[in-house]
C-alpha cells in the first residue's frame, strides 16, 4: 500500500500531500532522499530505499516540481511509476506558482490512484497468467524431455515483486501484511505548503532533476572491483627509499595563507593552485589549474590560440556535440543520449572512474529532460551549465573541516590534535605527512610525528629523515610493534610535552589486505584521531573508487565502537604528474563524500596546495 505521495517545489515548498493516506512517515525519508540522492547527483537512480520504505520520484523540470511516492519496501507496488506520471501530468495542468492551496487535487488524485491501481492489477494478472503458461510449458517439456528440470516447483522472480513475491517474503517471516502495516502516530508532511528543511532544499532550486531513468547496473560501486584492479596482478616491488638531503628547506613563500585560508579544507573556489609559489613544478600547469579570476564567459574554456580561428572552429567538443539539437523547444532523452555518451567518454579520458562518469551523465540527463528551451537557444550552453553545476556540487564538500580551528579547539582541551594518514602502498603518505607538518609549522603550530609504520623496513628511517630536516620531534618504537599502541604512546607523549598536533604515519596497505586493515581499524578505534586522512594518488582511474570505498567499508565493518569512523578527508598526491587527467579527484569525492583537503604536487615540502574546484571542473569539461 502507498504510504504517502508528496508534491513540492525544488525550493522546498510542499504544495500538496495526500491527506487521505495521511500516515506519518517514520524517520525522515523525504529529507534523506533529498540529501543523499537528489542533491548528490544520484537522481538518475531508479528508486531509493530508506529503512522500511522505498521512494520513487519524478520531476517536472520545466515547472521545477518534484513528485515523490513512498511505499513499504517489501511491496514493490507495480503501479507507482504509472501513478507518478499521471499525477505529474494532471498536477502540472493546474500548477500556478502564485497559488497557495491545491485541496481540489485530492479528488483528482483519488481517481488517478484508482486508475493506476486498476492498471497495476491488470498487469499483475497478465504476469501471473504468462508465468503459469510458462510453467506449464516447462513442466510439459520436462515430462517430454525426461531429464530437463521442471519449472513447476521453483517460481521465478521476475523482479516486479507482485503479491506472490510479498507472500514469499512474508512466509520467510520478514514482514507483515501491507494493509496491516502500522506506522507511527502523529503527522508529518501532511499539511499544505509546509516548507522542508531549507538548508537541504535550497540547492534543488538551481537543479533540474528527473525520476526514473533506465535500468542501472548496480548501486554498490564500492563493492565492485574495478576493471583496472582486476586486470593488474598484485605488485610486490621492493621500495626504493628516496634520499632526502639534509639541507634546510627552501624558504619559499607559501601559498597557504591568503589565497587558500588556513582551514585545510580545499573546497573553495577562491583557491588558486597555480597562482602562488610554484617556482618550479606547477608553473607548467597554469592552463590546467587556471585562476578563478579569469572571466567566466561561455567560451572561456577555449584555448587562447584559437582566438583568431573561424567561428565554427572555435567551438569546443562540447558545443559541437550538442549543436545538432540546438533550437529544439523541449529536450528529449533521445536528443541527449548520444551527446551524454560522448560526455561520459570524455570524462573517462580525464580519469574519472567509469561508474562515476555514468552516474553523473544520468543525473545531468535527468536534470535536462523535458526542459523547455526558447527557440534557437544554444543547448550547448544549457548542457554545459548543467554539467558544470553538477561537478561543482560534487566537488564542493558538504562537510567543512577547518584544521586550524580544530587544532586550537583541541589545544584548549589540553590535548593534541591527531591526524592519521592512511592509504595504499607508495602513494606518498610519509612525504605528504612531512609537507603537512611543514605547513603547520608555518602557522606556528607545534608538531610531533609518530612513526606507526612498523611494518615496512625503512619506513621509520624515512620519517626520521623528514623529522630531522624539519626539526620536528618524532616518536618511534622501531618495527614489529603494534602500531595502535605506538600511536597511543605517541599521543600520550605529545600531551606531556605540549605538542599541538600529532601526525601519525601508517603502513601502506592494499584495500583487500584483511590483517592490515584490521590493524588500521584497531589504531583508529583505540586512538580516536581527529582526522583520518586518506592519501591517494591522482594517477588512479577506476581504482580510486575501489580503494576508497573499500577502506571505508573495512573501517565500518571492523569498527568496534558505537560510532563508525570513516575517512574524513582526502589528500591527493602526485598532481604534478597527471597533466589534465584530474578525474580521480571527482571519483574519490563522489564515492566518499569526503573533501579533498590537500593536493600534493611535487617532491618538496612546499608542494602542497588546495584544490581549485573551478579549475578542475574546467579541465574535466575541456
Ligand atoms: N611527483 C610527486 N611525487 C610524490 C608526491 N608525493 C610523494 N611522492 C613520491 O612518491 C614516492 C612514495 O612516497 P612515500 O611518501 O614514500 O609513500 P608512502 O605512501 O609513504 O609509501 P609506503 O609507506 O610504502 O606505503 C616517493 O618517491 C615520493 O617522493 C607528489 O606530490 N608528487
Amino acid at each position: 500500500m502507498l504510504e504517502q505521495l508528496l508534491i513540492f517545489t525544488r525550493g522546498g515548498l510542499i504544495l500538496w500531500t495526500c491527506k487521505e493516506l495521511g500516515k506519518a512517515l517514520k524517520g525522515s525519508p523525504i529529507d534523506t532522499l533529498i540529501r543523499s540522492c537528489l542533491l548528490e547527483e544520484r537522481s538518475g537512480e531508479v528508486s531509493f530505499n530508506y529503512e522500511a520504505y522505498t521512494l520513487k520520484w519524478t520531476f517536472h523540470n520545466d515547472l521545477g516540481l518534484v513528485f515523490v511516492a513512498v511505499y513499504q519496501r517489501i511491496l514493490h507496488l507495480l503501479y507507482v511509476d504509472d501513478l507518478l506520471s499521471l499525477v505529474k501530468e494532471s498536477f502540472s495542468e493546474i500548477y500556478d506558482p502564485k497559488r497557495m492551496s491545491y485541496d481540489d487535487f485530492d479528488e483528482t488524485f483519488r481517481q488517478l490512484r484508482m486508475e493506476a491501481e486498476a492498471r497495476g492489477e491488470e498487469l499483475r494478472k497478465v504476469k501471473v497468467v504468462s508465468c503459469v503458461k510458462k510453467q506449464g510449458q516447462v513442466s510439459k517439456s520436462g515430462l517430454d524431455g525426461g531429464n530437463k528440470s521442471g519449472g513447476g516447483g521453483s517460481k521465478k522472480d521476475d523482479g516486479d515483486g507482485d503479491k506472490d513475491k510479498v507472500g514469499s517474503l512474508m512466509t520467510n517471516g520478514n514482514h507483515k501484511d501491507d494493509d496491516k502495516t502500522d506506522l507511527a502516530n502523529g503527522k508529518e508532511n501532511t499539511a499544505d505548503n509546509v516548507v522542508l528543511d531549507p538548508s537541504k532544499l535550497m540547492k534543488l532550486r538551481s537543479k533540474g532533476v528527473r525520476g526514473r531513468g533506465g535500468v542501472r547496473k548496480t548501486d554498490s560501486i564500492g563493492n565492485k572491483s574495478s576493471k583496472v584492479s582486476a586486470a593488474e596482478p598484485p605488485k610486490k616491488a621492493t621500495k626504493k627509499n628516496r634520499v632526502w638531503d639534509d639541507a634546510a628547506p627552501k624558504q619559499v613563500k607559501l601559498d597557504f595563507t591568503d589565497s587558500v585560508g588556513e582551514n585545510g579544507n580545499g573546497n573553495h573556489d577562491h583557491v588558486d593552485i597555480a597562482a602562488a609559489d610554484q617556482g618550479e613544478s606547477m608553473m607548467d600547469k597554469e592552463e590546467v589549474f587556471s585562476s578563478d579570476d579569469e572571466s567566466e564567459d561561455d567560451d572561456d574554456d577555449e584555448p587562447r590560440s584559437d582566438e583568431k580561428k573561424p567561428e565554427a572552429k572555435k567551438k569546443g567538443w562540447f558545443s559541437s556535440v550538442f549543436q545538432s539539437i540546438t533550437g529544439k523547444a523541449n529536450l528529449e532523452r533521445t536528443d541527449l543520449e548520444p551527446a551524454l555518451k560522448a560526455l561520459k567518454e570524455r570524462l573517462m579520458t580525464k580519469n574519472v572512474a567509469e561508474e562515476i562518469a555514468e552516474k553523473l551523465c544520468e543525473s545531468v540527463e535527468a536534470s535536462l529532460e523535458g526542459k523547455k528551451l526558447a527557440s534557437f537557444t544554444r543547448i550547448s550552453s544549457t548542457v554545459q551549465g548543467a554539467m558544470e553545476d553538477a561537478l561543482i556540487r560534487i566537488l564542493t564538500p558538504r562537510r567543512s573541516i577547518d584544521i586550524m580551528r580544530d587544532v586550537h579547539a583541541a589545544k584548549e582541551q589540553r590535548r593534541p590534535y591527531v591526524v592519521v594518514f592512511v592509504g595504499v602502498n607508495g602513494v606518498g603518505k610519509s612525504t605528504n605527512l612531512a609537507k603537512v607538518a611543514y605547513w603547520l609549522q608555518q602557522h606556528k603550530v607545534s608538531v610531533m610525528m609518530a612513526a606507526c609504520d612498523t611494518f615496512r623496513s625503512g619506513a621509520v628511517e624515512q620519517l626520521r629523515t623528514h623529522a630531522r630536516r624539519l626539526q620536528i620531534p618524532i616518536f618511534e618504537k622501531g618495527y614489529e610493534k603494534d602500531p595502535a599502541v605506538v600511536a597511543k604512546e605517541a599521543i600520550q607523549e605529545a600531551t606531556r610535552n605540549g605538542s599541538d598536533v600529532v601526525l601519525v604515519d601508517t603502513a601502506g596497505r592494499m584495500q583487500d589486505n584483511e590483517p592490515l586493515m584490521r590493524a588500521l581499524s584497531k589504531l583508529i578505534n583505540l586512538n580516536k584521531p581527529d582526522l583520518v586522512l586518506f592519501v591517494g594518488e591522482a594517477l588512479v582511474g577506476n581504482d580510486a573508487v575501489d580503494q576508497l570505498s573499500k577502506f571505508n567499508q573495512k573501517l565500518s565493518d571492523l569498527s568496534n565502537s558505537g560510532t563508525t569512523r570513516l575517512v574524513d578527508g582526502i589528500l591527493l598526491t602526485k598532481f604534478d604528474t597527471i597533466d589534465d587527467k584530474v578525474g580521480a579527484a571527482l571519483s574519490m569525492v563522489y564515492i566518499s563524500g569526503a573533501p579533498v583537503m590537500f593536493v600534493g604536487c611535487g617532491q618538496s615540502y612546499t608542494d602542497l596546495k588546495k584544490l581549485n574546484v573551478k579549475a578542475i571542473v574546467k579541465t574535466l569539461l575541456k
